[in-house]
């Protein structure tokens, strides 16, 4: 049984979306959605392909700005972009290309932002990463690169960089951990391991105890959501707790996890 925190420990907002309002080229991808996480909660973010979940997610780390709307970061609201002003909290993003410098060995991948932001020395980074390797299952790593690892330990990686702390600076430590399809493209094993690790970096000292997920696998929503948001036609559709989907009569909910071609959902491609 995987650990799962309880209801209880959800406490103020970390993050709200009010009215956010997002467009490419004349398309309307958000149409004034709102949208609140919890402080511990472990949120899935589900939909269709397109429908602007990967967008909510960069737009909640402060990398694309807003059409229109107010974003809120513990009760601040947020001017511009992350690197305009600083958030009250760190927030991480893991990506679903694990995004790592191939040139970099693994311990300047994960001790990446140390390296380029810090004065902490060679040998406390060393031990930083080591410790964080540690924490995803990977000791003994550090001096390897990207391309000699599997697509389900790059991954690991980058969550191990995405937890990163600089004990100079706690003020920045991430807060809150934003998931962009951690399991897309691995075999249902090597997605298990991530999906284990999402729920062990939860609840484990100097891991992350709030989490967004956006993933379209059926295992990954229900072994990572605690709640779930249902995304379509740029609007949040239904939420509800994760065991709620499968008794939910929301025609969305009910064709998107039955798979089914018929319904409300429009079949594109
Ligand atoms: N920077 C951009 N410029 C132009 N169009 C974009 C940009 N980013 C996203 N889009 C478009 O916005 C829409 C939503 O994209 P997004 O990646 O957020 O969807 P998604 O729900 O995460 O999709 P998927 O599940 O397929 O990853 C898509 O039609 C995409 O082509």
């Amino acid at each position: 049984m995987l650990p799962q925190l309880p209801l209880t420990n959800m406490k103020e907002p970390l993050i709200e979306l009010k009215g956010v309002s997002k467009s490419f080229g004349g398309n309307v991808i958000l149409d004034n959605v709102d949208l609140t996480i919890y402080q511990g909660e472990a949120l899935g973010i589900i939909g269709p392909s397109g429908t602007g979940k990967s967008t909510i997610l960069r737009m909640m780390a402060g990398l694309m700005p807003l059409d229109g709307g107010e974003i809120y970061v513990q009760g601040q609201k947020r001017s511009g972009l992350i690197e305009d002003a600083k958030d009250p909290i760190g927030i991480g993003m893991v990506f679903q290309q694990s995004a790592l410098f191939d040139s970099l060995s693994i311990r300047e991948n994960v001790g990446f932002f140390l390296y380029q932001h810090s004065k902490l020395s060679e040998e406390r980074i060393r031990e930083l990463v080591d410790e964080k390797l540690e924490m995803v299952g990977l000791p003994g790593i550090a001096d390897q690169y990207p391309a000699e690892l599997s697509g389900g330990m790059r991954r690991r990686v980058s969550f191990a960089r995405a937890i990163m702390t600089n004990p100079d600076n706690p003020q920045d430590n991430p807060e809150i951990l934003l998931y962009d399809e951690p399991t897309a493209g691995l075999d249902p094993i090597a997605s298990t391991v991530i999906e284990d690790l999402v729920r062990q970096l939860q609840c484990v000292e100097g891991g992350c105890k709030t989490y967004v997920m956006v993933t379209h696998q059926d295992s990954t929503i229900r072994r990572t959501a605690d709640r779930v948001v249902f995304l379509y036609k740029g609007k949040v559709q239904w939420q509800g707790p994760i065991g709620e989907i499968d008794t939910t009569d929301n025609p969305l909910v009910r064709q998107f996890f039955s798979a089914s071609t018929s319904g409300p959902i429009q079949v594109v491609g």
